[in-house]
Order: C-alpha cells, then structure tokens, then sequence
C-alpha cells in the first residue's frame, strides 16, 4: 500500500502539487492523468523518493519512503532523461541494470530489445526520441520493480512501439502481478489497462476512481440526428459527431432507465463513455451545452 499524506511539492514560490492525500493499494495499474503542469511529474518525483516532499510524507508498505533504501531498491521510476550514461551501448546498460537491481531479468530485457527493434550494441545517443522511449520502457518492465512507474513513456513512439509497450505491459503484470503508475495523455488508447485511474488538477487530486466506476459517469446515445438531438435537450453533452444521418452524443451522467428503455424503444443505443471524453469534460472549466 503506497499512502500520500498532505504531499505537498514546491519549487521555491511555485507550488506545483498542493497536500494531497491519496491510498493506493498494490497490485493494480494506476492510470495519472492531468494537463500539462497538473504537478504528475513532480507527484511521482515524491512517490518515488526521487524528491523530498515540501510538506507531507509519503509511506510505502507503512514506511516512510523517502531515503528509504528499502523501498528505493522496489522501486523503479523511469522518466524522460532515463539517469543512463548517453556513451554506454543498451547492452551495457542493461547490464548495469542487472547489477544494481537484484530482480533485474536480462533475458526478458534482451527479448524486449528486439522487439522494439533496439540493436544491443547501439550507443544511448544515437537513439531517436521515439527509441530512447523505448529502452525506458525495456529498462522500466525487465526491472520487475514492485513499484513500476512509467512517466510519459511513450514520447515519440510510433503507433506499434506504443502498441507493443501496452501489450507488454499488460502481459507482464499479468505474469508478475506487481503495481504500476503510468502517466499519459494519450488516454484513450491506454485507458483499457488502467484498474484505476487518479486525475491531478492543478497539483490537488481531482478524482480517484475505478476505471469503470469512472466510465460510468456518462453514456453515449446513437441514432437519427433528429431523436438524438431531442434527446440530449436539457442534458450536459461531452461531446458528439455526425456521419449522414447519424448522430452520436456523450452524456455527462447516467440518464434515467426510463428514459433510456423509451429512447431505445424508439430506436436509439446507448454505450459507455471513453475515458478520455470525461477527463476533458472534468478538467476543463467550459463543458459544451446539450443543442438540439
Ligand atoms: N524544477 C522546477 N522548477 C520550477 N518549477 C517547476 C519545476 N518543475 C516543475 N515545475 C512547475 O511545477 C508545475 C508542475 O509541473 P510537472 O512537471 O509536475 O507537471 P506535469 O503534470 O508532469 O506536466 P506535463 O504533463 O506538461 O509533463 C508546473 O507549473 C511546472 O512549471
């Protein structure tokens, strides 16, 4: 169980994440989610004993994390500047790994290597954004780290790079069931992994929620533009789009089941809502009005 008691992070007058209190109990995938500057960076910096809370304290398994040899070797934080020498080759880096991390799997790390098609004996610096990504998340998922945090780690990776990370990471949680925290923007392309989702705003927890309890907030209703339209009058619209006819519209909340069972009647489907839709909804100050 990892525990945020009043975790407050400052640099100097700028206060970037402001006493938040958050439980999050291991063994699940926690999805961060917040716009740019929402403090993700600087929260996970704290939960990973990277950096001394201002005020607060964080707990990991009831101890306090922070120079924490203990809870450092169970964790494994990788970020955007990846803390490896740019002039080693990833053979070598992941060799170095190995020896600091006892849980360290070089086979598995070599096999995620070729999958994401990274050469062994390529130098860190002659990566492409896209690849240095890429051994972020070799380095991140063959450490076996009971604590995994992956921040923004998908940077510049194509859409198969992004798609093997997604599917490794599922495969290998799976397998090794331990607890990860994944920030992103790219929500809904990775939202289906996510058990758990926390939204930051403006340093302070704004949500902290099961992924499906959340995709419950709202619905999507489907058909003739006309009775969609009559439908979404009087009720707070997300989103919608056209094709032809059809008009598709997302709902903030659930309508009622009887004006649901009479919509339907009516020949309108109903559907969840994604992920992504209600973060925009919830973190933006001017949701759109329902127009007929
Ligand atoms: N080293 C620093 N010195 C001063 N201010 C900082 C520093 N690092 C971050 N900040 C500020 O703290 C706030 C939160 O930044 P942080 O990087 O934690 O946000 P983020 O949610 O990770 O953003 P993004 O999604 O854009 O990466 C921002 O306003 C940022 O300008």
């Amino acid at each position: 169980m990892i525990e945020l008691r009043d975790v407050s992070v400052r640099y100097g007058r700028k206060t970037a994440v402001s006493e938040v209190n958050l439980d999050l109990p291991a063994g699940k995938i926690y999805g961060l989610l917040g716009r740019n500057g929402s403090g993700k960076t600087s929260l996970l910096s704290a939960l990973a004993s990277y950096r001394r809370p201002s005020t607060g304290r964080v707990l990991v398994n009831g101890a306090e994390a922070y120079e924490n040899p203990e809870v450092m070797r169970s964790t494994c934080f990788i970020r955007d500047s990846l803390d490896v020498t740019e002039t080693d080759r990833l053979q070598g880096v992941c060799k170095v790994a190995g020896w600091l991390r006892p849980t360290f799997d070089s086979e598995y790390a070599a096999k995620l290597l070729d999958l994401f098609q990274l050469d062994p004996r390529e130098r860190v610096m002659r990566l492409s954004r896209g690849q240095k990504s890429a051994l972020g998340v070799v380095l991140g998922l063959a450490a076996r780290a009971p604590l995994t945090i992956l921040d923004e780690s998908y940077l510049g990776m194509d859409a198969v790079a992004r798609s093997t990370f997604y599917r490794e990471v599922l495969a290998d949680y799976l397998a090794h069931p331990r607890t990860f925290i994944l920030s992103t923007h790219l929500i809904e392309e990775v939202a289906d992994l996510f058990e758990r989702v926390v939204i930051l705003d403006r340093g302070r927890v704004l949500l902290h929620e099961e992924t499906e309890q959340l995709r419950g907030r709202g619905v999507t209703v489907t058909g003739p533009a006309a009775a969609v339209g009559e439908f979404v009058t009087g009720r707070t619209v997300l989103s919608e789009r056209s094709l032809g006819g059809i008009r598709e519209a997302t709902l903030d909340g659930r309508p009622d089941p009887a004006d649901v069972a009479r919509a339907e009647a009516a020949g309108l489907t109903f559907g969840p809502v994604g992920v992504q839709e209600l973060f925009v909804h919830l973190t933006s100050s001017q949701p759109l009005e329902a127009t007929r």
